[in-house]
């Protein structure tokens, strides 16, 4: 098995850097639906435009490079210890080279292992076959989608569809409802992996798997079947769309399986999955472990980039350029809707910046300045100079209870960020003068590209993701969705998608 760890570690780096041809045509048929101009569309063309870097520059397409989780079939005979081991050298490798970012986080301490190792990381699931060879299947899911996973005991109620009982249309509800709750927080248009049944752990693991089925299989169940096209096409009505912008396009694919249950259990659970849908298999020889074939290559799809992407003037959208320290009336200016385009410095902070912050001071002065909602990947070079490899935002939502206080203490006059913020943040907009900006989630490559220059970083304690990196950028663009007047985007989109997913309230399927 010499050829083991680095046939793993080119399987890792191909499903980081490129995504296969059947999750490719399914978001350029998604860009097809929209109509020029819409946010939706730019959207969809930033997006094509950084897969399209990704795989140029063999660098993540998303800056969340996920849980590594494998799912491995061996001959009988096959040492699967050996698999693992090289498994596990082949993730520390790709992290040092930056084709992972260090993912791995101790849940009680906070320490980031800093290579993707440890208790539970990397995910292995193995499996014995009749076959001669090897099969490595691998998915790269960020936390981002896996934060908007969501499972269902039946009976239950559901907001704005009522009772979904124990029935095929029970669980129709449930699946409309995951993809609606989901808003654009986990980077939609999204894929979804559903399993009927099962318990609490085998329900989940049943939705996980079926996101490794190929975009446009058809299920061998016609029932299921049916199903999978009614959700595709009714999930598209909700008008969420790309980055929850609205769009036609909110859902790009629907894998549906089922399994047994306890008398007594019914659950229906969903495994929502990002645009960035990082997942790619190989065939290895069970002797030398030397890729055969690879599982989801059929043939290159290049991606439809026109126009080439958010900044990309339309009608009657302003687009302002913005540089720190911003002026509160340069704020009261903007309107949800504007683009934005950022130069001169800003600011990561995420998780572990927001809730210190709350009541230390910080190192850096953000008095009209501008906190980015990123976790990047960084590599430093021989010199000790530190790059970004991959820096898209993250979903915001996280910091919501904190982000209110936090611009009012330090002066803050821009978030950027992805999905949107509540309402306790509107309001601080609102009464400081500050926007919200959202950022393309997942265009990783496309932002790192407007970032020239790293100036520096404090935090380091709290890992690479969770540093607060000053970070000075050119042209970076985003979207004013939540501004100082009390207007929010997402708080309408939401308003209007529950509108419309009321109308799939009516019994579709009888039993
Ligand atoms: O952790 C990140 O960088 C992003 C995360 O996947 C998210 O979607 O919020
Ligand atoms: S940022 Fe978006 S694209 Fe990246 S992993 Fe999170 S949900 Fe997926």
């Amino acid at each position: 098995m010499e050829k083991l760890k680095q046939s793993i570690l080119e399987l890792i780096t191909e499903t980081s850097t490129n995504l296969p041809p059947d999750v490719r045509r399914a978001i350029n048929a998604a860009k097809a639906k929209e109509d020029m101009g819409t946010r939706a569309a730019l959207s969809l063309s930033t997006i094509a435009q950084n897969i399209t870097m990704a795989e140029e520059n063999v660098s993540p397409i998303c800056q969340d490079t996920g849980m590594p989780t494998f799912e491995i079939k061996t001959p009988v005979g096959v040492n699967q210890l050996v698999i693992k081991k090289a498994i596990h050298e082949a993730i520390a490798e790709a992290t040092k080279t930056g084709k992972l970012r260090p993912n791995s986080v101790d849940s009680l301490t906070g320490e980031n292992s800093g290579n993707n190792l440890g208790p539970g990381t990397p995910v292995i699931h193995f499996e014995q076959w009749e076959e001669d060879e090897i099969e490595v299947k691998l998915i790269l899911k960020g936390g981002g989608c896996e934060n908007k996973n969501i499972q269902y005991s039946l009976p239950c109620e559901l907001e704005g569809l009522g009772k979904a009982g124990r029935d095929l249309d029970g669980i129709r509800k449930c699946i409309l409802h995951a993809v609606y709750q989901a808003q654009g927080q986990g980077c939609s248009a999204g894929f979804i992996g559903v399993g009927i049944g099962g318990d609490r752990t085998s329900g989940y693991a049943l939705a996980k798997h079926q996101l490794f089925r190929r975009v446009d299989d058809v299920n061998p169940n016609p029932t299921l079947a049916e199903l999978e096209n009614y959700i595709m096409e009714a999930a598209n009505q909700l008008g969420i769309g790309t980055m929850g912008f609205g769009g036609n396009s909110t859902l790009l694919g629907c894998k549906i399986g089922v399994e047994n249950r306890l008398p007594a259990s019914f659950f229906v659970s969903v495994a929502y999955n990002c645009w960035a849908f990082r997942r790619q298999g190989v065939r290895l020889n069970a002797e030398t472990g030397e890729i055969i074939r690879y599982l989801y290559k059929d043939e290159a799809v290049s991606m439809d980039m026109t126009p080439t992407s958010i900044e990309q003037p339309a009608g009657e959208r302003r687009e302002v350029v913005l540089e720190a320290p911003i002026t509160e009336e340069q704020i009261r200016s903007l309107k949800v809707g504007d683009v934005v385009i950022i130069n001169g410095l800003m600011h990561t902070g995420r998780d572990a910046l927001h809730k210190y912050l709350m009541d230390h001071d910080c190192p850096v002065d953000l008095n009209g300045g501008i906190i980015y909602h990123c976790g990047p990947v960084m590599l430093k070079d021989e010199a000790g100079k530190w790059h970004v490899k991959a820096a898209g935002p993250t979903t915001s939502i996280r910091e919501e209870p904190y982000q209110g206080d936090i611009i009012k203490k330090f002066g803050i006059r821009a978030v950027i960020g992805k999905g949107g913020m509540g309402a306790k943040t509107l309001k601080a907009l609102q009464e400081h003068g500050a926007v919200y900006l959202n950022a393309i989630g997942g265009a990783a490559q496309y932002y790192a590209d407007c970032i020239e220059e790293v100036e520096g970083v404090d935090f380091m304690e709290f890992g690479i993701p969770e540093a607060m990196w000053h970070l000075r950028v050119k042209g970076f663009a985003a979207i004013v969705t939540m501004d100082a007047h009390g207007n929010s985007l997402h708080a309408d989109v939401e308003k209007s998608s529950k509108e419309k997913l009321a109308q799939f309230a009516e019994p579709v399927f009888k039993s």
